[in-house]
Order: structure tokens, then C-alpha cells, then sequence
């Protein structure tokens, strides 16, 4: 493919796909989710790992009435030739398929979203390349994609593509784990990476000085994730990132305070 050496640790190896007519795939991310099955810590905006970017290889060549398009669910459409038609329009043009889908059927929506959004036709030998993380390392939500309804009978979509990480993936020795991230924050010297360093990190520090009794069995999360007790006297440092959302919680789980960490120089601190 033209790429300098590859690195095993760093992708996910080819992966060959082939649509035939009718089939295709879901919008997605190729961002992976946090599992509770795995120790592996995805959180590429800390000191975890992810997907990072996506090359989509094409194998085939497709006129954009055989379908089989990668639409970009996002994008602003790109057609210098013709204005493209809107959503509903092409809910009808989609319509007109309708021996190979169900009326309103995901497919059936799907062509219509390939029809009116930013959407790349497989012509063989060239490839797509979009980053599923911000340079921060945040997920980019805005590169949810999909591969489109292959439309015709008369020959099959393949295509490959190579799933980059920004950093040792997971299964790996060298990955991070959600383990080791909880060392680190403890002030280890074990470190792989200073998050502080990037863009819009921050460390923060949360305390309760135990002043104020509705905060007597509380505990700290990360968004929805148990971060730990933060009872009277208790106290946490972490490196988060600008907008990350701390809430704090009473014993039966409702939310008492939310926190969202703010940009600036220098620690973060949140006291009750
Ligand atoms: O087939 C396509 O155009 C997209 C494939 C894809 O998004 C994937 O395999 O993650
Ligand atoms: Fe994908």
C-alpha cells in the first residue's frame, strides 16, 4: 500500500470485506468502547488507546447508481455536478429500490443518507483516510460512517481496510491498561505518557473538607464511572482533559454535584 514499515502492534491487520447486493453496514464508529470484559484502557483522551485513524482500501469500481458508497453521516455532501437532493428526495429516490428493501426499512433509510450526505463511490486502487480521534485524543463523533446498500446484482463491493491506533494495541504487553492508569494517577513514576502535556489537559484535584453533611457517604465518578469514596476528608487527583464531566453522588446513586473541568494553566480544584 505504499505505507512505511508496519507496525503489528500499531494496527489491526487488513480486513477484507465483501457487500453483495442488498447488504451493507450500520453508520458507525470505529472508535472502540469500553468493555468490562477487558483490562485494556481505550480512553485515548487519558493515557489509554484507540482507534485512531481508518484507510479504506477499494477493490472495486462502483457508479454511485450501484451504490455501495462509504457515506460520511456528517458531511456535507460533494457534488460539483449536480445539487444534491435533500434527505426527503432521496427517501423517494430510495423508494424506487424497493424490491431489494422494506419500506422504511434501516436499508431503505441508509440509501437515502447516501443519497444526500457526503458519500465516496469505491473506484479500485484508491483509498478513503479519516481520524476517528481528535488530535487530543477525544473520540471524533463526526466520524461515524458507513458502508452503503450495494445496489446492483452484477457484481460484489470488496474493499480492505486498516484500523491505526495511537498507540499499542490492545492485547499487547506494551498496551496500557485501566490498571495501570489508576497506578499513574496515584503519582507512580511508572509512566508511558504525560496526558498533562496535551492539549487541554488538566490535572485536577477534588476534596471534601467534610463541611457540609449532604456529602457524608459520597463517591466520586467519571461521567457514569465509579471513580472512588469521596466521603468527609477525602481527596483525588487526576489528569482529565477540558470538558470532562465529574459528578459527584449521594449513597443511593443521585447526582449531587457536577463538575466539568475548565481550560486554563495550572491544576483544577473542586472543594466542598
Ligand atoms: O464498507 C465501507 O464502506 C465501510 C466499512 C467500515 O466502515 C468498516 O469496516 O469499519
Ligand atoms: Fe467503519
Amino acid at each position: 500500500m505504499g505505507l512505511n514499515t508496519y507496525n503489528e502492534e500499531l494496527a489491526d491487520g487488513l480486513q477484507v470485506l465483501r457487500y453483495n447486493v442488498s447488504t451493507a453496514y450500520k453508520s458507525h464508529l470505529d472508535y472502540l468502547d469500553m468493555t468490562p470484559t477487558s483490562d485494556h484502557n481505550f480512553d485515548s483522551a487519558g493515557v489509554g488507546t484507540n482507534r485512531f485513524a481508518t484507510i479504506l482500501l477499494y477493490m472495486v469500481d462502483f457508479d454511485p447508481s450501484d451504490g455501495g458508497e462509504t457515506v460520511f453521516s456528517y458531511g456535507e455532501p460533494y457534488k460539483p455536478q449536480k445539487t444534491p437532493p435533500t434527505y426527503l428526495e432521496a427517501v423517494e429516490e430510495a423508494r424506487t429500490y424497493s424490491s431489494l428493501f422494506k419500506v422504511n426499512s434501516w436499508e431503505e433509510k441508509m440509501v437515502a443518507e447516501c443519497k444526500s450526505q457526503l458519500s465516496v463511490s469505491p473506484k479500485r486502487a484508491k483509498s478513503v483516510l479519516f481520524y476517528t480521534q481528535h488530535p487530543d485524543g477525544r473520540v471524533d463523533k463526526r466520524s461515524k460512517h458507513g458502508g452503503c446498500p450495494v445496489l446492483t446484482d452484477e457484481k460484489s463491493k470488496w474493499a480492505a481496510n486498516l484500523w491505526v491506533w495511537n498507540g499499542p494495541r490492545m492485547g499487547y504487553s506494551t498496551a496500557p491498561s485501566k490498571n495501570q492508569e489508576t497506578i499513574k494517577t496515584r503519582g507512580s513514576k511508572r509512566k508511558k505518557k504525560d496526558p498533562t502535556k496535551l492539549p487541554g489537559a488538566r490535572r485536577v484535584i477534588f476534596k471534601n473538607d467534610g463541611g457540609d453533611l449532604k456529602f457524608n457517604k459520597a463517591s466520586l465518578y467519571y461521567q457514569e464511572t465509579l471513580w472512588g469514596d469521596f466521603g468527609p476528608g477525602k481527596s483525588h487527583s487526576v489528569n482529565s482533559f477540558k470538558g470532562h464531566v465529574w459528578n459527584v453522588k449521594g449513597d443511593d446513586g443521585e447526582v449531587l454535584l457536577t463538575w466539568i473541568v475548565e481550560d486554563g494553566e495550572g491544576d483544577q480544584h473542586f472543594v466542598i
